[in-house]
């Protein structure tokens, strides 16, 4: 035959494979969540997600410098509270010494450089497991209040140190309300990474068994996305944006590529991707199986979400990751 043009050239060594791949993961895109928990020298495997730990704060210090040493450059804390912090106000989470606020200076205090991300909703702190403030009567997630309660939690994180809050919560305003709020208390240079496009999703379960967080009724549909909707997901992210946003979010990542690439499309301004808990443990669960290669699934699904638009990622399989970058 004669061709004009053979695609296959540009794919016949790993060298040329290399040289034009649009795509590469650095150890830059990844941002690692961190589970903490009260106590000391705590090391609990989640047993929905197999490799994975939740930290007493003494063992997470010492993680948090390795992860540094690896190249990592972010971390996205959570904490497990004690039941008997738990209620319905959600004031633990704003608490000076609560061990979100130790854990964020204690980690600042270890490595001044690790850029610190914490989670900013009210589903530890609520005896009903729910992110915001329940009206009792109806069983309504109350918007306003809540609001209220996170910009009191997002004060006392950014007293505490923390670089960005990450607010996970989906209420209605609360970005413009953040940024007000880290605005008239000297905090200007605090950053908000929001998750815009949050999906009411069930790839959030081993998540919830490592925080023993899940909702105690009902369950988040009423602020968390429909995952039938796409437009929807364009609205929620350029309100964030025009709030003031510092980085968008979209969440999870692997079924949602599409809204991934649609929201880079839309806005100027870092977008990231939550590949989250149940996602990590789809893939280790075809990997112990022998059905699928672990590391190759990995560097695949990071891979494709990054194509799709993500210029971070919030990976369980950020170590992983790096190491398989070599
Ligand atoms: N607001 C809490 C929160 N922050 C991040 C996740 C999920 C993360 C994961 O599954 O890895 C959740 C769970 C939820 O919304 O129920
Ligand atoms: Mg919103």
């Amino acid at each position: 035959m004669f061709l004009q043009r053979r695609n296959r050239i540009t794919r016949r060594s790993a060298a040329i494979r290399s040289l034009v791949a649009e795509t590469v993961l650095t150890p830059n895109d990844f941002i690692l969540p961190i589970f903490i928990d009260e106590g000391e020298n705590i090391k609990y495997e989640i047993p929905s997600m197999p490799g994975y730990f939740r930290y007493s704060l003494d063992n997470t210090v010492k993680e948090v410098k390795e992860l540094w040493k690896m190249g990592i450059k972010s971390v996205l804390l959570f904490v497990k509270c004690d039941d008997k912090v738990k209620d319905n106000t959600g004031k633990e989470s704003w608490n000076k010494n609560g061990l979100m606020q130790r854990s964020i200076s204690a980690i600042k205090d270890a490595v001044p450089e690790m850029v610190v991300m914490t989670d900013v909703a009210l589903d530890p702190y609520s005896e009903y497991g729910h992110d915001g403030i329940v009206d009792i009567a109806s069983g309504y997630i109350l918007n306003d209040e809540t609001v209220d309660a996170l910009t009191l939690m997002s004060l006392s994180h950014a007293e505490a140190g923390a670089d960005f809050i990450a607010p996970s919560d989906m209420m209605d305003g609360r970005i413009g309300a953040f940024r007000k709020a880290l605005e008239e208390n000297n905090f200007s240079n605090v950053g908000i990474m929001s998750y815009s496009a949050k999906y009411a999703s069930c790839f959030y379960g081993p998540f919830r068994d490592a925080l023993d967080s899940a909702p105690g009724f009902g369950d988040k549909k009423t602020y968390q996305m429909n995952y039938a909707n796409r437009i929807e997901a364009i609205n929620e992210t350029l309100q964030d944006v025009e709030q003031g946003a510092d980085i968008v979010m979209v969440k999870p990542a692997m079924a949602y590529l599409d809204i991934i690439r649609e929201v880079k499309n839309a806005v100027t301004i870092p977008v990231s991707a939550y590949h989250v808990s149940g996602e990590y443990a789809m893939i280790k669960a075809a990997a112990k199986m022998g059905w699928l290669d672990e590391d190759k699934l990995i560097l695949e699904s990071l891979t494709s979400i990054k194509r799709a638009g993500a210029d971070l990622i919030a990976t369980y399989f950020a170590k992983d990751a790096v190491k398989l970058l070599g």
